[in-house]
This record gives structure tokens, sequence and C-alpha cells, in this order.
């Protein structure tokens, strides 16, 4: 695999802005302002926030993953799909758990605010796998759920791109077995990513920066070793490191 540019590098990266409101996640984000990097707005902030949130990263130029991890009945999330594109973020997703028909509802849900024209572009929707802080005991032994994770994943997997979502989101360590499965096209976006010598914390399938690039991820969903970091511009500038290195 050639090596990938700093460039490529930040455009797979979706930075975690996992802050309390408008104000930290945007001194955050201003750090990375230009960088080409994504960013994740998840429960935290928007539930603080609101859509405004959105609107100011896309302001400053930013692409937008929801991570909103919708799982109801599917009229509900039709509806929530609509919202959300009408919104203009990049890429949303719902949880693999509520099935085919909840997940064609969140694609048929972003068809009717472009068919209605709300927005100008249908969202990437992915579905939710297995949480990457869900261990194989977990699984096994806490949820109940029989067999590898790596094979609960890939159901999963199976079953978004039978609904026909664009991708899912993932472990970096089931990225071959899911493109083995769905194909190569079919997106990847993994949490789970953990710096060289950085603290896992609740994560538990996790992978370097490095070892996600080679594994053939398109797309790392980093939080904490950057959002956390004293400095942010220079913790996102060791990892593209890591990434860009043979
Ligand atoms: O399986 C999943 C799904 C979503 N996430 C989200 O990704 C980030 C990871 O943040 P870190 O600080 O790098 O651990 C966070 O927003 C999660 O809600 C996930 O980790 N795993």
């Amino acid at each position: 695999m050639a090596a990938l540019t700093r460039l490529e590098a930040a455009g797979k990266i979706m930075v975690a802005l996992d802050k309390p409101d408008a104000a930290a996640a945007l001194a955050v984000a201003d750090q990375l302002r230009g960088s080409g990097c994504w960013m994740k707005v998840g429960m935290e902030l928007f539930y603080a926030t609101g859509p405004s949130i959105v609107q100011e990263l896309k302001a400053r130029g930013f692409r937008i993953f929801l991570d909103l991890k919708m799982h109801d009945i599917p009229n509900t999330v039709r509806g929530g799909a609509r919202s959300i594109t009408r919104m203009g973020v990049d890429l949303f997703n719902v949880h693999g758990a509520g099935g085919i028909a909840m997940m064609k509802a969140a694609a048929e849900g972003v068809k009717d605010a472009v068919d209605a024209g709300e927005a100008k572009q249908a969202p990437i929707v992915i579905a939710v796998t297995q949480l990457t802080s869900t261990s194989q005991t977990v699984l096994n032994e806490e949820i109940g759920i029989a067999g590898l994770v790596e094979d609960a994943v890939v159901r999963y997997a199976k079953l978004a791109r039978e609904a026909g979502l664009q991708g899912v989101v993932a472990s970096p360590l089931e990225v071959a077995a899911i493109k083995a499965a769905c194909g190569t096209d079919f997106v990847t976006v993994t949490p789970g990513i953990r710096p060289r010598g950085a603290d896992a914390g609740d994560q538990s399938r996790i992978t370097t920066p490095h070892e996600a690039v080679m594994g053939g991820t398109d797309y790392l969903v980093i939080g904490r070793p950057i959002t956390a970091a004293l400095n942010p511009s220079e913790a996102l500038d060791n990892i593209l490191k890591e990434m860009t290195e043979q």
C-alpha cells in the first residue's frame, strides 16, 4: 500500500468533540481549523447545543459526522433521519440492532428530505455494529450473545448493506472481515483508536492509528487523544505522522 500524504491522512480523521458546551467544543475546533479533518458531534455536545453546533462547525469549513446512533421504531427513525438531513451533515448513523426495516427507514428519511428540497445533499448513512467498548467477554457473558465479536459485527454489516446503508461503525480490528463480506466500497468508520503509549480508557477493541491505516479503514474516529491533549493541534500532528509512516 502506498503511503498516505498528510492531507489524505487528515481527511480520514474524525475528531470526536465530546465536550459539554459549544464554547469548549469550538475552542478545540478552532485549533484544528484548516487541517482537513472532520468533526464528530455526539450526544454530549448535541444534547447541550442542538443543531446550532453543526452550523458553527460547517461555517468553519469542517465536514460533520453526527453520531446520535438512532435506535427506535422505523417511523420514528424515518422522521429523525429527515430532520438530520435538513441540518446539512455529511454523515450520520443509526444503530444496526434496530434491524433492516429500521435502517431502510433511515435511508427513506434522507430521501424524503432531499425530494422535498429541504437539503442540498444526501448524507452518508451508516450503522453501528458492536460498540468498540464491548469486549469478547462482555459480549458472551454479560450481553449473552454467543460467538466471536467479529462475526457479530460482520452480521450487522451485512444487514446494513441489505438495508441500503453505505457503511458501518466498527473497530479497526474488524475492517478486513467487513470489506471481505460487504465489498471494498462499503464504508468503515472506526473508533477505538489509540496512539502508541496512550491509555485505552473505556475502549476494548483498539489499534494504533498506523495499524488502522494498514488495516484499510476509511475513517478513524479519535476523541480524547486529541481533545484532552494540552495542545490538540500538536496531538493531531503526531497522529498524522503515525498514519503517514510506512
Ligand atoms: O462503537 C463506538 C461507537 C462510537 N464511539 C464514539 O467514538 C468516540 C471515541 O472517542 P475516544 O475518546 O477516542 O475514545 C466517542 O465519541 C464515542 O462515543 C465509540 O467510541 N465506539
